[in-house]
């Protein structure tokens, strides 16, 4: 395909100026003497589109002119946060942005804090998909990302009086967000349930149900502006808007229930990241966007090409873990169905289309849809599963594989199945992927399943989020590393000098005293700057143990009040995260932080050595504040429970240094920084497996560990909740009993390795190589990277650029 370089035509300050004045004026309709942050926030966001036009525009062109193949990223979630900082960074204006805006009379930073989060995910899967669009674009990579345009994001979390979790909706779109292009014209009727009438070797489905979906159009624009895919996100709207009969009736409700009810399907996002609820509005929307995509994936290319038997070399469809694992099934019928194509060929045609990547090895997060249920929503669907799993048994006879089992229709398997790739998103993951959930079918399909280990984008979480890091790079090694992320190893030389590790612990002390500041202003806690910075920023669930963490902070705090003088590290323990509302557990853990916290921070004998820190709302905002301002990573999952973890990606690059067990990427960041700059602890996921096989290995570890006993009794005493002694009973009661995710079995080297954290700190100026090292060593991590990967073992795809 013909290579194009042409970047994006720099702009000066003055040139942007007259365009966000253009805007204020023309656009916003608002003169400057009486323009709000929001005009000026939009005004602004205006000007910069209009720089990702043109690479846009160009990258469709040449798409089309290349006669080339497409990625289709379909994905339940895209965690994007923040836009217009990104964007501005992309197009090469960040300068430019500052003087213009302050030119006009506004602060540029509170002009980019005025722009909500696109909170439109849960966590790692939805952040990796907006890790994957920007490298995608970077790349020259041409991609559609497709979603659902939900009108309310993932909850706000505040905490009550109590230190509990309390969820508020949240709102992105009260006001216009200026990114995103309505597109009328892509508007497709989805059905949903009705009766399939057999007709002859096709069948006809008649929904009872339909909504609309109009597609709403984001350009995603790449590094140094060179190229520009669309995320396409679909909204759903009433066929019929309004019953104006009921109206007349006077029942206004009903006038308006068309409406309400149709929209419901892109209303809200799930909240659950690893637990499957079976929710019929759940399948709705995992049809509704799937459905919508195939039918605009086979409008594109039926208006280019007259054989479908040729969709496989202009068409790659990836599914973001199984949520859009319908698509295979709706590709088959619309192939049979309206086009067709003989059955068995139709299959083989879509899983050359097809490609799956698995995120989860929880049993409860495999989605399982009852049979019932799936028939009654997708009857013609049902049928072609049923056949699909009939064609699949046939030809493999011996093993006894099937989608549908037990009244359930398994979302894996039929993923994997109707996939020609499969893959695992790390190197321990993948072999586990193999090993243990579809065991059977990689037996089957040999080499099929695929490695892709993660990566993240260095624009957003390097040069976006650490501009005094990012100079630092630029300076020792020269630029150009922003999409060449292993060039960071050139690093190395350099943090042999003592003058480069000076600046690069004076670059981490900043960061950290922005961090102190921001922490005073919005919760009103001093935090000393000086002290580690010992973060742990993820989504709350038992496997990620956030609760082994504050069981050491306790018994940390217990052996810092008995030896006080023994010369402690100090530290500020950060955490941040959500729990899915309907996870107890979870939640009882995120009351039980908050209240020790309280008890520790009011400790006047410990408040210079360890303070608790828990800032509500975690987002992808807050991770670009702390995660530059960080010393220490906690990655202390339950090995063989973390697919891969991408926070940890996040950390190692900003030069934090990890502790962590042999789970998910961590492995692969230890084997790249090197065992004597990583803190290992715990057990290996096979050891795990053994632990287990003792029934009491809880029980047992608490015996055999005084500071876990004490730090359990502590709590089941009532002193982090007020002498309540039944507080914490769910959480007291799993760690003596079941404790699956084995806290206490792996306590006691959780500890060790904590006070080899302490005895490192010692060293200021060792630590400091040891976090440089962390950053030279992990450019593998680039997101570019991993899609470099997808591009030649996925989708057989080159890049344009
Ligand atoms: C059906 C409910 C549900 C929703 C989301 C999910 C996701 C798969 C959960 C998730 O975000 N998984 C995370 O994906 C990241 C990106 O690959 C990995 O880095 C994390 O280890 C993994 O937990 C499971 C189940």
């Amino acid at each position: 395909p013909t290579k194009i370089s042409k970047e994006t035509l720099p702009m000066d300050s003055t040139e942007l100026r007259q365009s966000i004045l253009k805007h204020l004026e023309f656009s916003m309709g608002k003169d400057l003497v009486h323009a709000s942050l929001y005009d000026m926030r939009m005004a602004l966001t205006l000007a910069v589109r209009d720089r990702v036009i043109e690479p846009w525009f160009r990258a469709t062109r040449a798409t089309y002119a290349a006669q080339s193949k497409r990625v289709y990223y379909l994905s339940m979630e895209f965690l994007i946060g923040r836009l217009l900082e990104d964007a501005i960074m992309n197009v090469g204006l960040t300068e430019a942005a500052h003087e213009a805006v302050a030119g006009l009379g506004f602060d540029f930073e509170t002009v980019l804090a005025d722009e909500p989060d696109a909170a439109l995910g849960n966590g790692g899967l939805g952040r990796l998909a907006a890790c994957f669009l920007d490298s995608m674009s970077t790349l020259g990579c041409p991609a559609y990302g497709y979603g659902i345009r939900y009108e309310h994001g993932l909850f706000r979390q505040s905490f009550a009086q109590d230190g509990r979790q309390v969820e508020t909706a949240e709102d992105w779109l009260r006001q216009a967000h200026g990114w995103e292009f309505e597109r009328p014209e892509a508007s497709f009727r989805i059905g949903f349930g009705g009766s399939v009438a057999e007709n002859g070797r096709t069948a006809i489905w008649t929904p009872e149900d339909a909504v609309l979906a109009k597609a709403y159009d984001t350009p995603i624009v790449g590094w140094q502006g060179k190229w520009a895919n669309t995320l396409r996100l679909w909204g759903a709207e009433a066929l019929t808007a309004f019953d104006l009969a009921a109206f007349n009736k006077g029942d206004f409700t009903a006038a308006a229930a068309p409406e309400a009810l149709a929209r419901t399907i892109s209303r809200v996002l799930y909240p659950d990241d690893t637990t499957e609820q079976g929710k019929e509005l759940r399948l709705k929307q995992e049809f509704f966007f799937t459905a919508a995509s195939i039918r605009d994936i086979l409008r594109r290319f039926n208006a280019e090409h007259s054989d479908l038997s040729g969709l496989p070399s202009r068409v790659a469809i990836q599914m973001n873990d199984t949520h859009p694992a319908i698509a295979g099934p709706e590709l088959v019928r619309a192939l049979v169905d309206e086009s067709g194509m003989e059955f068995d060929t139709a299959v083989e045609t879509a899983r050359a289309c097809l490609g799956y990547t698995n995120h989860t090895l929880m049993p409860e997060a495999l989605e399982r849809w009852p049979e019932e249920l799936m028939s009654r929503v997708l009857p013609r669907h049902m049928q072609i599963i049923e056949r699909i799993d009939e064609s699949h048994a046939k030809a493999h006879p011996k093993r006894n594989v099937s989608i549908v089992e037990n009244g359930e229709v398994k979302m894996g398997e039929l993923s994997f199945i109707m996939a020609n790739k499969v893959n695992g998103v790390s190197a321990l993951h993948t072999e586990l992927v193999k090993d243990t959930v579809f065991a059977e079918l990689n037996a089957l399909h040999p080499g099929r399943i695929v490695n892709e280990t993660n990566g993240v984008t260095p624009r957003r979480w390097i040069k976006g989020a650490n501009p005094r890091l990012s100079s630092l790079i630029t300076d020792t090694i020269g630029a150009g590393w922003e999409d060449r992320l292993e060039r960071l190893v050139e690093l190395e030389p350099a943090i042999a000098d003592k003058g480069f590790r000076n600046q690069f612990a004076e670059i981490k002390a900043r960061n950290k005293r922005d961090l102190a500041d921001w922490i005073e202003r919005d919760m009103g806690i001093a935090v000393n700057p000086a002290a580690m910075f010992d973060v742990q920023i993820k989504r709350f669930h038992e496997y990620k143990r956030q609760h082994l963490n504050i069981l050491e902070t306790i018994a940390l705090w217990q052996e810092i009040r008995a030896n006080p003088g023994a010369g402690w590290a100090p530290r500020v323990k950060i955490f941040g995260g959500k729990a899915a509302p309907g996870y107890v557990m979870a939640k009882e853990i995120i009351h039980l932080i908050n209240n020790v916290a309280r008890v520790i921070n009011a400790d006047t004998t410990t408040r210079d050595v360890l303070t608790v820190v828990y800032p509500p709302n975690y987002n992808v905002t807050m991770a670009e504040r702390l995660i530059p301002a960080s010393d220490l990573s906690e990655q202390i999952s339950t090995a063989g429970k973390e697919a891969s973890g991408t926070g940890n990606m996040k950390f190692s690059l900003n030069g934090a240094l990890t502790i962590g067990t042999l789970d998910g990427a961590n492995v692969e960041i230890r084997d790249l920084v090197g065992p004597e700059n990583f803190f290992l602890f715990g057990m290996t996921a096979s050891e795990v497996v053994e632990c287990r096989k003792t029934p009491d290995h809880a029980a047992r570890a608490i015996k055999a560990s005084n500071r876990l006993g004490a730090a359990i009794e502590m709590i089941e005493a009532g002193a982090f909740s007020n002498g309540d002694t039944e507080m914490y009973h769910g959480l007291t009661q799993n760690l003596r009993g079941h404790d699956y995710f084995t806290v206490c079995a792996d306590f006691d080297s959780y500890w060790d390795a904590q006070r080899r954290v302490d005895a490192a700190w010692g060293d200021q100026d060792n630590w400091t190589r040891m976090a440089a090292i962390n950053t030279a060593r992990t450019g593998w991590f680039s997101s570019d990277r991993t899609i470099q990967g997808y591009m030649a073992d996925v989708w057989k795809i080159t890049p344009m650029i």
